[in-house]
Protein backbone atom coordinates (compact mmCIF):
# COMPACT_ATOMS: atom_id res chain seq x y z
CA UNK A 1 0.00 0.00 0.00
CA UNK A 2 0.86 3.77 -0.85
CA UNK A 3 0.91 5.92 2.33
CA UNK A 4 1.84 9.44 0.61
CA UNK A 5 0.60 12.50 1.85
CA UNK A 6 -1.96 11.60 4.09
CA UNK A 7 -4.72 14.82 5.32
CA UNK A 8 -5.61 15.18 8.39
CA UNK A 9 -9.17 16.04 8.72
CA UNK A 10 -9.62 17.70 11.91
CA UNK A 11 -12.97 18.39 11.90
CA UNK A 12 -15.59 19.09 14.12
CA UNK A 13 -18.68 17.49 12.13
CA UNK A 14 -19.55 15.35 8.81
CA UNK A 15 -20.81 18.67 7.10
CA UNK A 16 -17.28 20.41 7.47
CA UNK A 17 -15.39 17.56 6.25
CA UNK A 18 -18.12 17.08 3.59
CA UNK A 19 -17.74 20.53 2.45
CA UNK A 20 -13.75 20.20 2.64
CA UNK A 21 -13.55 16.94 0.53
CA UNK A 22 -15.63 18.42 -2.27
CA UNK A 23 -12.79 20.69 -2.76
CA UNK A 24 -10.38 17.58 -4.28
CA UNK A 25 -13.31 15.84 -6.42
CA UNK A 26 -11.50 13.66 -8.58
CA UNK A 27 -8.62 12.82 -6.16
CA UNK A 28 -7.98 9.75 -4.76
CA UNK A 29 -6.70 11.04 -0.98
CA UNK A 30 -5.52 9.18 2.10
CA UNK A 31 -7.26 10.90 4.97
CA UNK A 32 -7.06 10.46 8.68
CA UNK A 33 -10.01 10.50 11.01
CA UNK A 34 -8.82 11.45 14.31
CA UNK A 35 -10.73 11.68 17.63
CA UNK A 36 -12.79 14.80 16.92
CA UNK A 37 -14.14 13.94 13.99
CA UNK A 38 -15.03 10.29 15.36
CA UNK A 39 -16.56 11.01 18.56
CA UNK A 40 -18.60 13.45 17.01
CA UNK A 41 -19.91 11.29 13.96
CA UNK A 42 -18.79 7.80 14.52
CA UNK A 43 -18.55 4.64 12.26
CA UNK A 44 -21.01 6.43 9.86
CA UNK A 45 -18.16 8.79 8.78
CA UNK A 46 -15.77 5.78 7.95
CA UNK A 47 -18.42 4.44 5.45
CA UNK A 48 -19.28 7.87 3.94
CA UNK A 49 -15.49 8.79 3.59
CA UNK A 50 -14.60 5.14 2.08
CA UNK A 51 -17.46 5.59 -0.04
CA UNK A 52 -16.03 8.04 -1.60
CA UNK A 53 -13.18 5.39 -2.24
CA UNK A 54 -10.45 7.25 -0.35
CA UNK A 55 -8.18 5.16 2.21
CA UNK A 56 -8.81 5.85 5.78
CA UNK A 57 -5.81 5.96 8.99
CA UNK A 58 -8.43 6.14 11.63
CA UNK A 59 -6.11 7.75 14.22
CA UNK A 60 -7.41 6.95 17.81
CA UNK A 61 -4.36 6.44 19.58
CA UNK A 62 -5.65 3.09 21.64
CA UNK A 63 -3.96 2.86 25.27
CA UNK A 64 -5.78 0.81 27.56
CA UNK A 65 -5.38 -2.30 29.38
CA UNK A 66 -4.41 -5.11 26.86
CA UNK A 67 -7.95 -6.81 27.13
CA UNK A 68 -9.89 -3.28 26.31
CA UNK A 69 -7.74 -2.42 23.45
CA UNK A 70 -8.12 -6.40 22.45
CA UNK A 71 -11.89 -5.94 22.16
CA UNK A 72 -11.88 -2.76 21.10
CA UNK A 73 -9.58 -3.53 17.87
CA UNK A 74 -11.89 -6.63 17.08
CA UNK A 75 -14.80 -3.38 16.59
CA UNK A 76 -12.02 -1.22 14.99
CA UNK A 77 -11.86 -4.25 12.62
CA UNK A 78 -15.18 -4.45 11.20
CA UNK A 79 -14.65 -0.84 10.19
CA UNK A 80 -12.63 -1.86 7.19
CA UNK A 81 -9.91 0.97 7.34
CA UNK A 82 -6.48 1.08 6.34
CA UNK A 83 -4.66 2.06 8.99
CA UNK A 84 -4.85 1.71 12.72
CA UNK A 85 -3.01 3.41 15.95
CA UNK A 86 -1.99 2.69 19.80
CA UNK A 87 -0.10 4.67 22.17
CA UNK A 88 3.78 2.09 22.14
CA UNK A 89 3.83 3.24 26.22
CA UNK A 90 0.65 0.76 26.19
CA UNK A 91 3.88 -1.93 26.73
CA UNK A 92 4.05 -4.64 25.05
CA UNK A 93 1.46 -7.03 25.98
CA UNK A 94 -1.57 -4.24 24.76
CA UNK A 95 0.12 -4.28 21.53
CA UNK A 96 0.32 -7.89 20.91
CA UNK A 97 -3.52 -7.63 21.81
CA UNK A 98 -4.16 -4.96 19.67
CA UNK A 99 -2.79 -7.20 16.44
CA UNK A 100 -4.84 -10.10 17.97
CA UNK A 101 -8.29 -8.34 17.95
CA UNK A 102 -7.59 -6.79 14.69
CA UNK A 103 -6.58 -9.97 13.20
CA UNK A 104 -9.54 -12.03 14.37
CA UNK A 105 -12.01 -9.38 13.15
CA UNK A 106 -10.87 -8.67 9.60
CA UNK A 107 -13.24 -9.49 6.76
CA UNK A 108 -9.92 -8.87 4.16
CA UNK A 109 -6.63 -7.90 4.85
CA UNK A 110 -6.28 -6.75 8.59
CA UNK A 111 -5.65 -2.97 8.75
CA UNK A 112 -2.33 -2.08 9.43
CA UNK A 113 -1.43 -1.16 12.62
CA UNK A 114 1.64 1.69 13.86
CA UNK A 115 2.36 2.72 17.48
CA UNK A 116 2.60 6.18 19.01
CA UNK A 117 6.10 6.98 19.97
CA UNK A 118 6.73 10.69 21.70
CA UNK A 119 4.41 12.94 20.47
CA UNK A 120 5.18 15.49 18.02
CA UNK A 121 3.37 17.96 20.71
CA UNK A 122 6.76 16.74 23.07
CA UNK A 123 9.90 18.47 23.40
CA UNK A 124 12.69 16.54 24.89
CA UNK A 125 12.65 19.57 28.11
CA UNK A 126 8.89 18.40 28.37
CA UNK A 127 9.63 14.04 28.22
CA UNK A 128 12.17 14.90 31.08
CA UNK A 129 10.09 16.67 33.15
CA UNK A 130 6.79 15.31 32.97
CA UNK A 131 7.18 11.95 32.18
CA UNK A 132 10.56 11.27 34.19
CA UNK A 133 12.26 9.73 31.36
CA UNK A 134 15.88 10.82 31.59
CA UNK A 135 17.18 10.37 28.29
CA UNK A 136 17.29 12.06 25.04
CA UNK A 137 14.14 12.00 23.29
CA UNK A 138 15.60 10.36 20.45
CA UNK A 139 16.74 7.17 22.55
CA UNK A 140 12.95 7.42 24.17
CA UNK A 141 11.51 7.11 20.39
CA UNK A 142 13.91 4.48 19.26
CA UNK A 143 12.87 2.55 22.32
CA UNK A 144 9.47 2.30 21.98
CA UNK A 145 10.14 1.66 18.02
CA UNK A 146 12.19 -0.90 18.42
CA UNK A 147 9.17 -2.75 21.08
CA UNK A 148 6.64 -1.76 18.80
CA UNK A 149 8.40 -3.84 16.32
CA UNK A 150 9.14 -6.64 18.56
CA UNK A 151 5.61 -6.41 18.99
CA UNK A 152 4.30 -7.42 15.81
CA UNK A 153 3.04 -3.96 14.84
CA UNK A 154 3.17 -2.97 11.13
CA UNK A 155 4.87 0.62 11.95
CA UNK A 156 5.26 3.55 13.65
CA UNK A 157 4.63 7.41 14.23
CA UNK A 158 7.30 9.79 15.16
CA UNK A 159 8.31 13.27 13.80
CA UNK A 160 10.98 13.14 10.71
CA UNK A 161 14.13 13.84 13.19
CA UNK A 162 13.67 10.21 14.09
CA UNK A 163 12.68 8.47 11.14
CA UNK A 164 16.36 7.49 10.14
CA UNK A 165 16.88 5.89 13.01
CA UNK A 166 13.70 4.18 13.08
CA UNK A 167 14.57 2.89 9.47
CA UNK A 168 18.03 1.14 11.05
CA UNK A 169 15.52 -1.23 12.79
CA UNK A 170 13.92 -2.89 9.88
CA UNK A 171 13.48 -1.14 6.12
CA UNK A 172 9.91 -2.75 5.50
CA UNK A 173 8.45 -1.17 9.18
CA UNK A 174 5.83 2.09 7.83
CA UNK A 175 7.15 5.00 9.44
CA UNK A 176 4.40 7.76 9.15
CA UNK A 177 5.57 11.78 10.41
CA UNK A 178 3.38 13.85 11.39
CA UNK A 179 4.21 17.51 12.54
CA UNK A 180 4.97 18.69 8.71
CA UNK A 181 5.10 21.80 8.27
CA UNK A 182 5.45 24.27 5.04
CA UNK A 183 7.49 27.65 4.99
CA UNK A 184 5.51 29.76 5.19
CA UNK A 185 3.66 27.88 8.54
CA UNK A 186 3.29 28.51 12.10
CA UNK A 187 4.55 25.50 14.10
CA UNK A 188 1.41 26.11 16.48
CA UNK A 189 1.62 23.42 19.07
CA UNK A 190 3.97 21.15 17.39
CA UNK A 191 7.22 20.76 18.77
CA UNK A 192 9.31 18.73 16.35
CA UNK A 193 8.41 19.59 12.54
CA UNK A 194 9.89 19.71 9.16
CA UNK A 195 8.92 20.15 5.90
CA UNK A 196 7.64 17.04 3.59
CA UNK A 197 11.32 17.52 1.59
CA UNK A 198 13.06 16.42 4.37
CA UNK A 199 10.66 14.00 5.71
CA UNK A 200 11.08 12.02 2.56
CA UNK A 201 14.55 12.17 2.87
CA UNK A 202 15.05 11.05 6.26
CA UNK A 203 12.94 8.09 5.34
CA UNK A 204 9.28 8.57 6.28
CA UNK A 205 7.07 6.18 4.43
CA UNK A 206 4.10 8.92 4.45
CA UNK A 207 3.54 12.70 6.44
CA UNK A 208 0.47 13.13 8.19
CA UNK A 209 -0.63 17.07 7.10
CA UNK A 210 -2.85 18.73 8.95
CA UNK A 211 -3.41 22.58 9.58
CA UNK A 212 -1.25 23.53 6.25
CA UNK A 213 -3.31 22.49 4.16
CA UNK A 214 -6.93 22.55 6.27
CA UNK A 215 -6.55 26.33 7.33
CA UNK A 216 -5.66 27.24 3.76
CA UNK A 217 -7.62 29.49 1.85
CA UNK A 218 -7.18 26.93 -0.75
CA UNK A 219 -6.70 23.99 0.62
CA UNK A 220 -6.37 22.33 -2.97
CA UNK A 221 -3.45 23.93 -4.08
CA UNK A 222 -1.66 23.68 -0.61
CA UNK A 223 -2.51 19.84 -1.20
CA UNK A 224 -0.62 19.57 -4.80
CA UNK A 225 2.33 22.01 -3.08
CA UNK A 226 3.21 19.58 -0.19
CA UNK A 227 2.14 16.84 -2.44
CA UNK A 228 5.06 18.46 -5.00
CA UNK A 229 7.40 19.25 -2.13
CA UNK A 230 6.88 15.21 -0.62
CA UNK A 231 7.53 13.42 -4.31
CA UNK A 232 10.25 16.07 -6.06
CA UNK A 233 12.54 13.99 -4.01
CA UNK A 234 13.87 10.19 -4.67
CA UNK A 235 13.13 7.80 -2.39
O1 LIG B 1 2.67 12.47 17.33
C1 LIG B 1 1.62 12.81 16.72
C2 LIG B 1 0.60 11.94 16.46
C3 LIG B 1 -0.51 12.39 15.78
N1 LIG B 1 -0.62 13.67 15.37
C4 LIG B 1 -1.84 14.06 14.62
O2 LIG B 1 -1.47 14.56 13.32
C5 LIG B 1 -2.21 15.72 12.99
C6 LIG B 1 -1.26 16.86 12.79
O3 LIG B 1 -1.97 18.05 12.56
P1 LIG B 1 -1.26 19.41 12.13
O4 LIG B 1 -2.41 20.37 12.00
O5 LIG B 1 -0.58 19.14 10.80
O6 LIG B 1 -0.30 19.80 13.20
C7 LIG B 1 -3.23 15.92 14.10
O7 LIG B 1 -4.44 15.33 13.70
C8 LIG B 1 -2.65 15.17 15.29
O8 LIG B 1 -3.66 14.61 16.11
C9 LIG B 1 0.39 14.53 15.64
O9 LIG B 1 0.32 15.74 15.29
N2 LIG B 1 1.50 14.08 16.30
Amino acid sequence: MEYPVIIALDFPNKEETRTFLKKFSDENLFVKVGMELFYQEGPEVIKEIKAYGHKIFLDLKLHDIPNTVYRTMKRLACLDVDLVNVHAAGGSEMMKAAIEGLAENSRGERPKCIAVTQLTSTSEDQMRREQLIEKRLIDSVYHYAKLAKDSGLDGIVSSVHEAKLIRSIDEDLIIITPGIRLACDQDGDQKRVADPRFARLQGATGIVVGRSITNKKDPYQAYLTVKKEWELVES
